[in-house]
């Protein structure tokens, strides 16, 4: 890693319904470990440092536990961050279908669409109680051009630490000038390869 860059400081924030495993999701990253049941029913800041694709990031990240919290405090917490982790729980059909009003409430409090987000759909080790498939979950993220990852907080770190990481690198990509960014030099190339096929196709 080049020591004379900078780190970057990358902030996220964990919504979702009651009981989807936000908490475990952010200790599980934090420190690798489940546990089943916390104390804590406040939010907590977790920060910690970590390197993604050879950038060091400075993370912070907010677990916001559900509560009818004011508009006005979830407001601040949404301009406080650059990304989002959105949690369901496939058991939980109620928690999926709050995920597109929380979305529209982000997009609106950040002013554009291309917000960076991530949805994670949890408890996948409770096969037997899905009320969520996964085909439901694609389509939802499809839909608010989203991210998307089904897992188990409970059996796997490996499947949280890329559902994280996928977002940061959504963010960092963000902060980069725009012709930096991969996602737009992805849409480049596609608009490129179109063109090119167009062009072919019309020779003969
Ligand atoms: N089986 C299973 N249980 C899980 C998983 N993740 C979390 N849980 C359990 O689900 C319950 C809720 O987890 P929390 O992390 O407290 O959920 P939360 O979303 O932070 O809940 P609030 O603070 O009420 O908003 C706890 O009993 C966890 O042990 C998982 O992947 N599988």
């Amino acid at each position: 890693m080049d020591s004379s860059r900078k780190t970057v400081p990358v902030k996220l924030l964990v919504l979702g319904a009651h009981n989807t495993g936000k908490t475990a999701l952010c200790v599980r990253f934090i420190t690798k470990r489940f546990i089943g049941e916390y104390d804590h029913k406040k939010e907590v800041t977790y920060r910690c440092n970590r390197v993604v694709d050879q950038e060091a990031v400075e993370l912070e990240i907010l677990d916001l536990p559900f509560k009818e919290s004011s508009a006005a405090s979830l407001e601040s917490s949404i301009c406080w961050a650059d990304g989002f982790l959105l949690v369901y729980s496939i058991t939980q059909r109620f928690s999926f279908t709050e995920i597109p009003r929380l979305k529209t409430f982000i997009d609106k409090t950040k002013h554009g669409l291309g917000v960076p987000t991530v949805l994670v759909a949890n408890k996948t080790d409770l096969e037997i109680g899905r009320e969520v498939t996964m085909e439901e979950g694609q389509k939802m993220a499809k839909d608010l051009r989203c991210g998307f990852r089904e897992l188990s907080v409970a059996e796997t770190v490996l499947a949280v630490e890329a559902a994280v990481f996928q977002l940061i690198r959504l963010v960092v990509d963000q902060q980069r000038p725009l012709p930096d960014r991969r996602s737009y030099m992805l849409t480049v190339r596609h608009a490129l390869s179109r063109k090119l096929t167009r062009s072919k196709t019309m020779q003969w």
